[in-house]
């Protein structure tokens, strides 16, 4: 029997996040491609748009951790309120029967050992589906086992057609110790290329769908999303000599990190390849697997952005394992342990060991010259 620390929670989050991610693009086929996105998406109060896949999603990864684990804490971007509106009865129901069906296992082939099916052979009552997504509401902290989950990361990406991520990592007190990333839409390969967004042929391509897989101190792996044939990653090693040579991955939206400031970056680097702009946590798993070399997420504005938990405690341990630093715009390290937020922190910086510090002293420039050097 395997005994690595760590090895059922390992195997319980790559079960939970293949599942969420069959929801996800069986939302996508069914739904958002069917030009009914509008029907299947509520806008939040922050105008971001959450949609039946990201509750579903939720719904599924809680409930599997809750068959495991059940006093583990959740940290989870979702809560059901809208849901139980009156007025959201469709968007309801819809939710329900898609996490029934991910979780009644005959929609594939859960690669970790999922099928004593823990929760129960028949359908969860529509009240078990909510009260499962509301489980996400802990407010984090310092101390004790919690889940920090994005069920569906990117979700602008999602709704495009592009890359989103199903995240979930376990923290323990206040450390990422586990991180799981589903990418259903990144190809196995980097060579194959990026599908095109949208586009019907390139998102049936057999190729994509991965998932990525970290426990603290023991490396970084990638596997299909339905076998358990895993492969070790690396980032790129790079160093003083070679960092001209980086390519940086960044957001689409220039609102959730600031491209004007990257650009400037490149040039004090002598970075000359073009930006790889993509959305979500899949910006970690390519520079993990060495795609990308640097992951750059400039505060925007006055910086005031609070930047989430679950939108990178997998990526942060995943950039880690595969031999990369990641932290914020002025080099220190993310404090998961803050609550709901990385509030001791501003921006995000991922890149391999050797270089790290040199990409930092070149953000510091960067903001300094732009009059933000106090960020
Ligand atoms: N103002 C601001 N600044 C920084 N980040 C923000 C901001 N607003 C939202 N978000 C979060 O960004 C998450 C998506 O990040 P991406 O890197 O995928 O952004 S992008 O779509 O490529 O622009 C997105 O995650 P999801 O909601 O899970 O999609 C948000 O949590
Ligand atoms: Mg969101
Ligand atoms: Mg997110
Ligand atoms: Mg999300």
């Amino acid at each position: 029997m395997s005994s690595a620390p760590y090895a059922l929670e390992r195997a319980v989050a790559i079960s939970a996040v293949a599942r969420a991610s069959s929801v996800t693009a069986r939302v996508f086929r069914l739904l958002v491609t069917k030009s009914s996105a509008a029907g299947a998406t509520v806008t939040k109060s922050d105008a971001s748009p959450v949609t039946v896949g990201d509750y579903a999603a939720q719904a599924v990864v809680n409930i599997v951790l809750g068959a495991h684990f059940p006093d583990d804490k959740i940290v989870g971007e979702e809560d059901a309120a809208e849901l139980r509106k009156p007025e959201s009865a469709a968007l309801r129901e819809q939710v329900v029967q898609l996490a029934n069906e991910a979780l009644s296992g005959s929609e594939q082939e859960c690669p970790a050992q999922d099928s004593a099916n823990k929760w129960g052979a028949e359908p969860l009552s529509e009240e078990k589906i909510l009260a499962a997504i509301d489980r996400g509401n802990h407010e984090g902290g310092a101390t004790g086992r919690m889940w920090a989950l994005d069920p569906i990361d990117g979700t602008k990406g999602f709704l495009r057609g592009g890359q989103y991520a199903v995240c979930l990592a376990l923290l323990v007190d206040g450390k990422v110790q586990v991180g799981a990333m589903g990418c259903p839409n990144l190809p196995l390969d980097p060579k194959d290329g990026l599908p095109k967004e949208g586009d019907a042929q390139s998102m049936d391509r057999k190729d994509l769908g991965a998932i990525f897989v970290a426990v603290k101190g023991q490396g970084a792996r990638q596997r299909p999303m339905s076998s358990d044939k895993e492969e070790p990653i690396q980032m790129r090693a790079l160093n003083a000599d070679s960092l001209n040579t980086a390519s940086f991955c960044e957001s689409v939206e220039a609102g959730h990190s600031s491209h004007g400031t990257n650009k400037r970056i490149a040039e004090l680097l002598n970075i000359s390849a073009p930006s790889v702009r993509m959305d979500s946590q899949a910006k970690y798993a390519s520079v993990a697997r060495g795609d990308g070399d640097v992951y750059l997420r400039l505060p925007v504005g006055d910086g005031s952005y609070q930047e989430k938990i679950w939108d990178h405690a997998s990526g942060y341990l995943l950039v880690h394992e595969a031999g990369g630093i990641v932290s914020d715009c002025r080099g220190r390290d993310l404090d998961f342990g803050q609550g709901r937020t990385l509030r001791n922190n501003r921006g995000v910086i991922a890149a391999p060991k050797d270089v790290h510090a040199e990409v930092i002293r070149a953000v510091g420039k960067a903001l300094q010259e732009e009059g933000r050097g106090n960020l």
